[in-house]
């Protein structure tokens, strides 16, 4: 697979790519609880790991967990920063809130723990100098690498991050400075929706792209008029 990497992508894998990208989606309601084989876990942990990091440093781990205790004490972690959140919304839009599913953390058949090592790499990891926090990007992007191979497995990935992360942290037993960046909820789903379900559930819809692309500043118009026009398709 790894030969001849300079060869154009086909058309069919093009659209392939931009599949997954556009039909990928956060899931919660919609699990099954079919377990994911070991073997197609490991290609998704793989795509993960091929993430780029700041000076290549590769801060993330990747947290298995299927035990259900684990996932229990989670769950009440969830809830409990759950009913706080809830607390910023006042009337029709906080029943909106309650009503809304936020995680899937014991109906999918296994959750990941995505980690960042912050002290991976020692004291000076290339290209970290001025910002420390692309340790944390860099593992952002790892987990949106395996959103969208686990989107082409068929499987569905939720995030859940309405969790207290020293809580959290203390419940995976993590070192001092390993930060847990992302919760996710893994497993087959019986479907993928079409929109995102908090667009579906009314809550707040996709902004329109021309207001979000400016011309050389913030704020000024985009002065490539083909490049203009081709946003608003
Ligand atoms: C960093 C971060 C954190 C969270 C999320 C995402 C990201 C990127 N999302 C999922 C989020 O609601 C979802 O991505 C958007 O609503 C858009 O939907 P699609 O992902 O396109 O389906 C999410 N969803 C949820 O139900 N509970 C949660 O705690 C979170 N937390």
């Amino acid at each position: 697979m790894k030969d001849n990497v300079n060869r154009p992508f086909s058309e069919d894998e093009k659209s392939g790519l931009y599949r997954a990208i556009f039909e990928r989606r956060d899931v919660r309601s919609q699990f099954l609880p079919d377990p994911i084989p070991e073997d197609v876990l490991a290609r998704l942990i793989e795509a993960a790991h091929h993430a780029p990091s700041v000076g290549f440093m590769q801060p993330w781990d990747f947290i298995a967990i299927d035990s259900v205790a684990v996932r229990e004490q989670v769950l009440q972690i969830f809830e409990q920063e759950n009913e706080k959140a809830a607390g910023n919304y006042q009337g029709d839009r906080q029943q909106t809130y309650r009503s809304l599913k936020l995680q899937g953390i014991l109906e999918s058949p296994i959750n990941l723990c995505i980690t960042c090592d912050r002290s991976r790499g020692g004291t000076h990891v290339l290209g970290r100098h001025s910002i420390v926090e692309t340790d944390l990007f860099s593992t952002c992007l790892a987990v949106q690498n395996l959103w969208l191979a686990a989107r082409a497995e068929g499987i569905g990935v939720g995030w859940v991050s309405i969790l207290d992360q020293d809580k959290l942290a203390a419940t995976l037993n993590l070192p001092e400075q390993v930060y847990p960046l992302a919760y996710l909820c893994l497993g087959y789903v019986s479907e993928f929706l079409p929109q995102p379900e908090l667009q579906a559930k009314g809550w707040r819809s996709r902004l329109p792209l021309t207001e979000l692309v400016h011309g050389n500043t913030w704020g000024q118009p985009v002065d490539n008029i083909a490049l203009s026009e081709a946003l608003k398709k």
